[in-house]
């Protein structure tokens, strides 16, 4: 086993390979990463874990890679010892930005296809980043120890897509180890060796980070040009701070400090600065001493698909959720925030995310990293409108959907691919109309599969989409999408009102078709979730000043009757009389307090976390 502890300085840049290992989700990516850990001898035998490089809790409980990881791993053939710098990425459309960061890292991308499923939707798209940004592609049919395997057909499908020969597509199993010896020697004989320039002033391009609560801010940085040593001071460029890194070192595949990092290397830098402004992913490090005169060209920044408010349930946690962001946002770049109130549920941040699962992972990162409980509003997506006088506003926001005379209101749109076996064609069209999809071309990738084409607005995809194609195509069909431009569409928003007091969380804009099913879905799920009072409650769903649905809650009726026995009837009207009296005033008089847990629950679209909230208030009323 290579160590690299106390390395005199860095490796010769003709021996370094940087490669990333690309396919779409669960193809194997994490797998392979395993055997190739296992194989070069960086992880121990004992030590060896399924999906070793998925180190966070919530990626080993998925089963799913969220961040891209970098490792060093040594490899010999023919008796030179190499360096590979190998990043795992993540497959999930949501997480594109990870994998287009870490191929700027690298020369060579692997790009892996599960050979029962064969080429999936970011399968392409993976693949096409990787031929813009001009890596070597080594294609590699993954799962070859399945029986369901059919690495023959793939293999042909791969080479027909690559415009190669289908012996030259590899085969492998992840979890057998099979190929993956021959496949790392072929790395090494195929991903060129990176070309910056050793002698010129040092360039380090910025691809990640993490906060340390122990060290401060970790930066992962790819040497370009030239070398930096320990103790040397640095500058960002883009901010123009100095720095004294504390440490410089490898990850292979815990970190190792070493005295420097040369041309082509990947590692990290720890400058024990605490203030995440002093960080930015696609910034340039160079030397103070001799600086380079021209930054890389870095990133160009994600724009968010959806916004959704995240709000502490207990509102005096606000700092620390802004803290909690800042942080996150250090090792996760695609998230954006800004503050933003609600009357109902107090400050929070309006935050911008890449997709749903971006959206679920981040709320999940700040309960489980940063302990904080919160609620979070339905998601939606940017709309532009335009007003009768000409005034234009951007709505992230249903509460800044702007009153009065609108003239037109555009949407986002995105260009679908969706995969699919051809049996399936039929319902995939359909479930696209229904979405307001406007279908574009159609190819035949091999005899039995089919990628279609199509233009669908932004909002109807990242909801429920995903699943419905999911279960109408028994799971063979996958999706990936990109920004495609905008249109008009007739947009509405609809309020909730409780007691005839708008509640700004529950508004939504929806297109005007299906405003009247979400204000019946509003107002039946917030019937059963607020507990009755002891006065009628109306919950209503409308449009401006038009009402489109309405639920009643009931008043709780106290027995006034019980004390008497027979008796006269007038006696009895008298006593309903002035009950009914009673409760009008108090229907006039009364506030409703609509329990967090009921935000939690109408908030959120899963059954499950409806049922568990549900129980939680039917629970939290007995005890009353
Ligand atoms: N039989 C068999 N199963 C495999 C092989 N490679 C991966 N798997 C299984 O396939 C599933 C997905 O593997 P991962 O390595 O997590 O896939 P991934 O591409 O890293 O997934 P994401 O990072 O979430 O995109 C796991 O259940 C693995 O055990 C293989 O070669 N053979």
């Amino acid at each position: 086993m290579v160590t690299f502890t106390n390395q005199p300085g860095y490796t010769d840049q003709a021996l370094i390979r940087n490669f990333c290992i690309i396919a779409h989700i669960d193809h194997g990516k994490s797998t392979v990463a395993d055997r190739i850990l296992q194989l070069s001898g960086v992880v121990p035998q004992r030590e060896m874990h399924d999906r070793y490089l998925d180190r966070m809790d919530i990626e080993q409980e998925r089963g799913i890679t969220i961040k891209s990881q970098a490792v060093r791993v040594p490899w010999s053939k023919g008796g030179t010892e190499y360096t590979l710098g190998m990043i795992d990425t993540p497959g999930h459309v949501d997480f594109t930005y990870e994998v287009s960061r870490a191929l700027e890292a690298c020369e060579g991308a692997v790009l892996l296809v599960d050979a029962t499923q064969g080429i999936e939707a970011q399968t392409l798209s993976n693949l096409y980043m990787a031929i813009d940004h001009d890596l070597t592609v080594i294609p590699v049919l993954n799962k070859i120890d399945l029986p369901s395997a059919e690495p023959d057909r793939h293999a042909e499908e791969l080479a027909n897509l690559l415009g190669c020969d289908s012996s030259e597509i590899m085969r492998v199993s992840g979890k057998t180890g099979e190929g993956v010896r021959e496949l790392l020697d072929r790395i090494v004989d195929e991903v060129p060796a990176p070309s910056g320039d050793p002698e010129a002033p040092a360039r380090a391009l910025i691809f990640d980070s993490v906060y340390d609560s122990y060290r401060g801010i970790v930066t992962y940085i790819r040497m370009v040009d030239g070398e930096l040593k320990a103790r040397q001071k640095i500058r960002m460029m883009s901010l123009g701070t100095v720095h004294d890194p504390i440490e410089l070192g490898v990850i292979s595949p815990d970190m190792i400090s070493t005295r420097a990092l040369g041309a082509g290397e990947v590692g990290y830098v720890i400058t024990g600065v605490k203030d995440v402004a002093q960080s930015k992913v696609g910034d340039t490090i160079t030397a103070e001493a001799d600086p380079a005169r021209e930054a890389l060209p870095g990133y160009r920044d994600p724009q968010p698909m959806v916004y959704s408010g995240l709000f502490p349930i207990d509102n005096a946690k606000f700092p620390e959720l802004r803290e909690a962001l800042d942080k996150l946002k250090l090792n996760d770049a695609a998230l954006v925030y800004e503050p933003e109130t609600s009357v109902a549920l107090g400050f929070g941040f309006r935050c911008g995310f890449l997709g749903l699962l971006h959206m679920e992972i981040v709320n999940e990162r700040l309960s489980r990293e940063f302990g904080l409980d919160l609620i979070s509003t339905a998601p939606n997506v940017t709309y532009r409108v335009t007003m009768e006088d000409g005034s234009q506003h951007v709505v992230k926001n249903p509460s800044e959907f702007p009153d009065g005379k609108i003239k037109r209101i555009v949407e986002p749109l995105v260009a679908a691919d969706i995969i699919t076996p051809k049996e399936f064609i039929g319902s995939v069209m359909e479930l696209c109309q229904d979405h307001r999809g406007q279908m574009g071309t159609m190819e035949y990738l091999s005899p039995e599969r089919v990628e279609m084409h199509y233009k669908i607005p932004l909002a109807e995809i990242v909801f429920d989409f995903f699943d419905q194609l999911k279960s109408r195509t028994k799971g063979y069909a996958s999706l990936d999408y990109h920004e495609a431009g905008e249109q008009s569409a007739d947009l509405v928003k609809v309020d909730i009102l409780i007691q005839s007091e708008k509640i700004d969380a529950f508004s939504a804009i929806v297109h005007r078709d299906k405003a009247y099913t979400y204000g019946v879905m509003m107002t039946k799920k917030l019937r059963e979730l607020i507990p009755r009072q002891q006065f009628e409650i109306p919950i209503q769903a409308a449009i401006g000043s038009r009402i489109i649905a309405r639920e009643t809650i009931r008043a709780l009726r106290k027995d006034v009757l019980a004390k008497c026995y027979g008796g006269d009837i007038t006696r009895k009207r008298k006593l309903l009389e002035k009950q009914k009296a009673g409760k009008k005033r108090m229907k006039m008089l009364g506030h409703v307090e609509v329990p967090q847990e009921a935000f939690i629950a109408a908030l959120s679209t899963g059954e499950a976390e409806d049922r568990d909230s549900k129980d939680k208030i039917r629970a939290a009323q007995k005890a009353q």
